[in-house]
């Protein structure tokens, strides 16, 4: 009956509760969301199996995603923290500015050393931010400080360590070594960097050390993306907040919300927390349809999946678009993509550890798209594994959560978490980052080399 997605449109008898009967079928997820419409009640797993996404086909699914970017502004260098920068910066001159010395010690021209004999008459006093007027006199050095300008005509600074000054006939000397190359000690103007040297690019999110380089030419006001508008949304009925709700039997209290939020907060957006969604329908609609026009982005969590309870697919094909990944990952096996006008909508799994994995992988490299930023693949390094897994299911990937260990000989070891499942919000305490398994993987040794995904490359803040 259905075979292969393709874009399609199925109608469907209305589900209870007049729901909308279209369902466009454009991926395998939705493909898989039909079935489940078309044989309700059927359990999973006497369904056939869905075709799954794969990583890379999810990641590139997302890339292709075309997304409006936020309106450019400018902000004080003070506040462009992290912010996504929406122009050039080319250096409008030379940092440093003039010739430097590097140490405290002596100035003196090179060509004058051994003529000298290493011995120079002292004739000036050069310290940092105070510039000389005159240029140094042939066979005479001058007193200078680390960062002082170099006085015109000196090439080459003595450090004071290897230096005897004192007084002879009434007149202030000084001994250099013999041996200093011509140029020592010198920093050169534009060393760092050259007037037109091109330093970020549009895209670029502003870290400390591009503080520090926008800083050192002299730029105060940075052309910047507006911030995005985030809003949170925890779904389920048993959820509660700490400080708010009251226990109660089978309530369980919003992790997701906090897990989320701090995790948003290492994005160039502006979180709000829209609260708990009950598993009504009617709620959801109405808290996404608010929502969606006050804010660019919407992150939910929970209610995705197949189940009755889950609205979220339903509301947002009444909404908007809405087009379903069903992975070929563990965890975090579906993510739901919707859109409502301009803002996109994100459905994470409810499961804390999917939800924050989810988040890394998926949701927060569309975020920074959307926000305008470049978005560049975490690094993945190299580790020995500290654990054997003699035989493993293939044809799916799976992130592991894993703690790194120095082994003996320095090289460092993924421990995994001992337990896997899906709530454990104290593996994700425990882990240092993800251990990924592709697809092919069918066993892994003992110190065998598995790529690990630290949480730091996958944007989590410390
Ligand atoms: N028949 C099937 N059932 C489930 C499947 C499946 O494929 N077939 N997948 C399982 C997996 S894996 C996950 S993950 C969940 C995803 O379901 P939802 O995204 O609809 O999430 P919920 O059902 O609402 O919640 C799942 C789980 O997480 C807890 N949760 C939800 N929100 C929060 C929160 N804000 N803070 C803390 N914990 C939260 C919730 O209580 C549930 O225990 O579906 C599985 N089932
Ligand atoms: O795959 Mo669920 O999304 O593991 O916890």
């Amino acid at each position: 009956m259905l075979k292969g997605a393709g874009a399609r449109t199925v109608r469907f008898e209305p589900l209870a509760g007049g729901d909308d009967p279209f369902f466009n079928i454009n991926t395998a997820g939705d493909l898989a969301e039909a079935a489940n419409r078309l044989a309700p009640g059927v359990d999973d797993c006497l369904r056939p199996g869905p075709v799954r996404l794969t990583h890379e086909a999810a990641l590139a699914r997302l890339a292709a995603r075309p997304l409006p970017l936020p309106p450019t502004t400018e902000v004080p260098l003070a506040d462009a923290l992290g912010r996504v920068l929406a122009g050039p910066v080319t250096a409008p001159r030379d940092v440093p500015a003039a010739d430097t010395a590097a140490v405290d010690g002596y100035a003196f021209r090179h060509g004058d050393l051994d003529p000298a004999g290493g011995f120079f008459r002292l004739e000036a006093r050069l310290a940092a931010g105070h510039p000389g007027q005159a240029a140094l006199s042939p066979w005479a050095a001058a007193r200078i400080f680390t960062g002082a300008v170099m006085p015109a005509g000196a090439d080459t600074v003595a450090m004071q360590e290897d230096c005897a000054s004192g007084i002879e006939d009434g007149v202030s000397v000084v001994r250099v070594p013999l041996s200093l190359r011509k140029g020592a000690n010198r920093r050169r103007a534009g060393e760092d960097l050259t007037a037109g040297t091109r330093l970020l690019e549009p895209g670029d999110r502003l870290r400390p050390q591009d503080l520090a380089a926008l800083a050192s030419i002299g730029l105060d006001r940075i052309p910047v993306r507006a911030r995005l508008r985030l809003g949170l949304l925890s779904t389920g009925d048993e959820l509660l907040r700490p400080g708010l709700d009251q226990p109660r039997p089978g309530g369980l209290y919003d992790a997701n919300h906090f897990l989320l939020a701090g995790l948003a907060a290492a994005c160039p957006v502006t979180v709000t927390d829209l609260g708990i969604c009950g598993d009504r329908r009617d709620a959801l609609q109405l808290a996404l349809g608010e929502a969606a026009a006050a804010h660019d982005l919407i992150v939910t969590s929970g209610g995705a999946s197949h189940g009755e309870e889950d609205h979220l697919v339903a509301v947002l094909s009444a909404l908007g678009q809405v087009e379903i990944l069903d992975l070929a990952i563990k965890p975090g096996r579906r993510l739901v993509l919707g859109r409502i006008g301009d803002t996109d909508v994100i459905g994470l799994p409810g499961n804390p550890v999917a939800a924050m994995i989810s988040f890394l992988l998926y949701a927060r490299p569309l975020i920074l798209r959307r926000a305008g930023a470049t978005v560049t693949p975490p690094h993945r390094l190299m580790v020995a594994a500290g654990f054997s897994l003699p035989s493993r299911k293939t044809g799916r990937r799976e992130f592991h959560r894993a703690r790194l260990v120095p082994g003996p000989d320095g090289t460092l070891v993924a421990d995994l978490y001992a337990r896997s499942g899906s709530g454990l919000i104290s593996s994700l305490r425990a882990a240092d980052g993800l251990v990924e398994l592709a697809e092919d993987v069918a066993s892994v040794a003992p110190g065998a080399p598995v790529p690990f995904l630290s949480f730091a490359a996958l944007g989590v803040p410390a």
